[in-house]
């Protein structure tokens, strides 16, 4: 899954707190000042948190998703980024500029450009047609008929809908009505798209496409995105970074590898259990030194292995174990072996252990 990302970052959520309730500024400052926790919040202030000092950075050309049960924040969350909510504590910027700000033009422009928004209900005009449905975002922004439509038309063929132009969203299934929503993000071309459950209702197949034409489209377009879910297999498939959210609490941020393998507590560790490590673990992750290998094998000739790249999967790395005589397989990287994935490394690699402690298992 290997991403052109950027170090610029797009969005930067410091310290952000969303609390609802009406005493929600007393309960805030009980928190600064006492660290009361959520349960004592609702029993003191009756308030709930929605949000808690969530840190998070999204850099430009990434896919980062928040992952959480029901009732974890994850909406509230992605609300909090385009100012859709306002923080109870902590700043939101958004390309250096902090959102709380901004007046109401400035906001509506930063929407418009910046950061647009898919919904889990994409909420589809149901008299407009599917090419005025994808043209709303262009229209709302004063942009003239013609250019509008020649934008959205561009944006319905991205995703597969340049024969439907003229129908209506009631002709069209739960998938395509959702990439009727997708195009109208795409239209209105934001720098971020947020996308808050936009798959959820979706039978499984066609959820697997859209995810995966999600993916591709955005790389493609070379555009960031924030993508909301409570499926972890959601989140590995589409995200380069995933946070994983419990409480209202950001717990672990990392790519798919690195919260499998290094889970933050044993909440993640029992979320990613079931989770194949196949795809996901790469030989990086599971080589073990040049002289390590060496020390075991004196008289190997490393020279003489199957090679591949740090970025082969452990699928891939079986598949070469196999090919040769030899159960051991160099990794290279720019020309140079950096390491050796042997028979040890793929079994530690499939049940999903990192290489500091296999060395110490054995
Ligand atoms: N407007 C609101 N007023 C009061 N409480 C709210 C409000 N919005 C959210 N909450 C509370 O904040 C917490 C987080 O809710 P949020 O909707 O962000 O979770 P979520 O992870 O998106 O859940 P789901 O997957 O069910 O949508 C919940 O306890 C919820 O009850």
């Amino acid at each position: 899954m290997a991403s052109i990302h950027t170090n610029e970052v797009l969005i930067d959520c410091q310290s952000v707190w969303k609390i609802f309730g009406d005493k929600a500024p007393a309960a805030m400052e009980a928190v600064a000042k006492r660290g009361l926790s959520k349960k004592q919040i609702l029993q003191q202030y009756n308030c709930v948190v929605g949000v808690s000092d969530a840190s998070l950075q999204v850099h430009r050309g990434e896919i980062f998703c928040i992952m959480g049960l029901s009732g974890s924040g994850k909406s509230t969350l992605i609300r909090l980024l385009n100012r859709l909510i306002a923080p109870s504590f902590g700043k939101v910027l958004v390309k250096g500029r902090d959102l709380s700000a901004l007046d109401a033009t400035e906001l509506r422009q930063m929407r418009a450009q910046n950061i647009g928004m898919v919904f889990q209900s994409v909420a589809l005009l149901p008299h407009r047609t599917v090419l005025e449905n994808a043209a709303f975002g262009l229209e709302v922004q004063g942009i003239a008929k013609a250019e509008r439509n020649r934008t959205a038309q561009a944006a319905l063929e991205k995703v597969g809908l340049g024969d439907w132009l003229n129908r209506y969203p009631a002709e069209l299934s739960g998938g395509m009505q959702q990439r009727v929503g997708l195009a109208r993000a795409i239209a209105s071309d934001p720098e971020i798209i947020l996308m808050d459950e936009p798959f959820s209702a979706l039978d499984p197949l066609i959820r697997r496409q859209l995810q995966d034409e999600f993916r591709q489209l955005t790389k493609e377009l070379g555009k960031s995105a924030v993508f909301i879910t409570h499926d972890l297999d959601e989140a590995i498939r589409i995200g380069d970074r995933i946070a994983i959210m419990k409480d209202g609490v950001i717990i672990q941020v990392g790519t798919a590898e690195d919260i499998v393998l290094n889970p933050a507590d044993q909440y993640v560790a029992d979320f990613v259990a079931g989770i194949s490590r196949l795809h996901l673990i790469k030989a990086h992750s599971v080589m073990v030194p040049v002289a390590d290998y060496q020390r075991q094998h004196p008289g190997s000739d490393i020279g003489t292995l199957a090679r591949t790249s740090p970025e082969a999967d452990i699928d891939e790395l079986i598949g070469l174990a196999m090919q040769s005589d030899r159960d051991a397989v160099a990794v290279l990287d720019s020309g140079t072996v950096v390491g050796i994935v042997t028979a040890r490394s793929l079994l530690a690699g499939v049940k999903g252990t990192p290489i500091g402690e296999q060395a110490a298992a054995a």
